[in-house]
């Protein structure tokens, strides 16, 4: 991997805001589906009839498309999305609808609400959606969008389980040794209580800009 890999786009900040608009309500869509799909109990002809339809509607989307995944983009004005993300992906059904709060340096939470499509024990989070959530969140909370961190190491200790339902992860730099950093967090259900605890190194590629000045990395940091 690369900083190549990231992909310059020319579209306007404008128009990228106008298009995630747009598609995210499809998302969000398209995530009731899945939970309708999970929890349907209509006969079998209903299925088979639901499912020509949605068939049709692939169709439509795939009139024009990607040849491959969204991948990072960013533009010259310093706004970056990646819509494909599994946890943060705006234009991704199979992402749970949280959005990640920066309090501050060194510091992000979460709350999202997660239904049958994360289950794993019965009535309970899966586990590695649990690990998903939480390296995504940590990532973030390494990197503060001002410097490019990837997972090297993530350590969970899975407390209890976590009912579905509301969910609030938290995480925060433990400590920093030059290319890399310690983030602690935990996901808890609604009573407040950790459920998980994860501890994780989070790495700056060896191939990543680290100086905060360099040009390249400015529009990163901005997005
Ligand atoms: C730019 C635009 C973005 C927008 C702005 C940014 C937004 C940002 C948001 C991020 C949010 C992401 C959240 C999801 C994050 C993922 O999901 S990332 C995907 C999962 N992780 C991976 O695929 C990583 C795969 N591994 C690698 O690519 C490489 O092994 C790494 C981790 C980058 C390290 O490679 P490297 O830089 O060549 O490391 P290297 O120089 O060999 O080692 C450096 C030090 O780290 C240690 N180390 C190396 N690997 C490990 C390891 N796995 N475990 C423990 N220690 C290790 C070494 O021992 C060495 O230690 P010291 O000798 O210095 O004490």
């Amino acid at each position: 991997m690369t900083m190549e890999m990231f992909i310059l786009d020319e579209t306007s900040t404008g128009e990228v805001d106008r298009r995630e608009k747009v598609v995210a309500a499809l998302t969000d869509s398209v995530r009731d589906l899945v939970d309708a799909t999970i929890r349907s109990t209509v006969d079998d002809d209903e299925i088979l009839a639901v499912r020509e339809e949605v068939d049709a509607l692939v169709s439509r989307l795939r009139a024009a498309q990607l040849a491959g995944p969204a991948g990072v983009r960013y533009n010259a004005e310093g706004r970056s999305w990646n819509w494909g993300n599994a946890v943060v992906g705006q234009h991704n059904a199979l992402a749970p609808p949280l959005e990640i709060v920066h309090d501050g340096p060194g510091s992000a939470r979460a709350d999202v609400v997660l239904g049958a499509a994360y289950e794993g024990p019965p009535g309970m989070v899966h586990g590695g959606v649990a690990a998903l959530l939480l390296d995504q969140i940590m990532g973030e909370t390494a990197s503060g969008f001002k410097r490019l961190t990837m997972t090297g190491t993530l350590s969970l200790r899975y407390r209890r389980g976590t009912p579905l339902g509301p969910v609030r992860i938290e995480g925060r730099i433990a400590s920093e040794s030059g290319r890399k950093i310690t983030v602690q967090a935990h996901l808890a259900g609604p009573d407040g209580e950790p459920t998980v605890e994860a501890t994780g190194l989070f790495i700056i590629p060896s191939w990543a800009p680290v100086d905060e000045s360099d040009r390249t990395w400015a529009r990163f940091a901005e997005g």
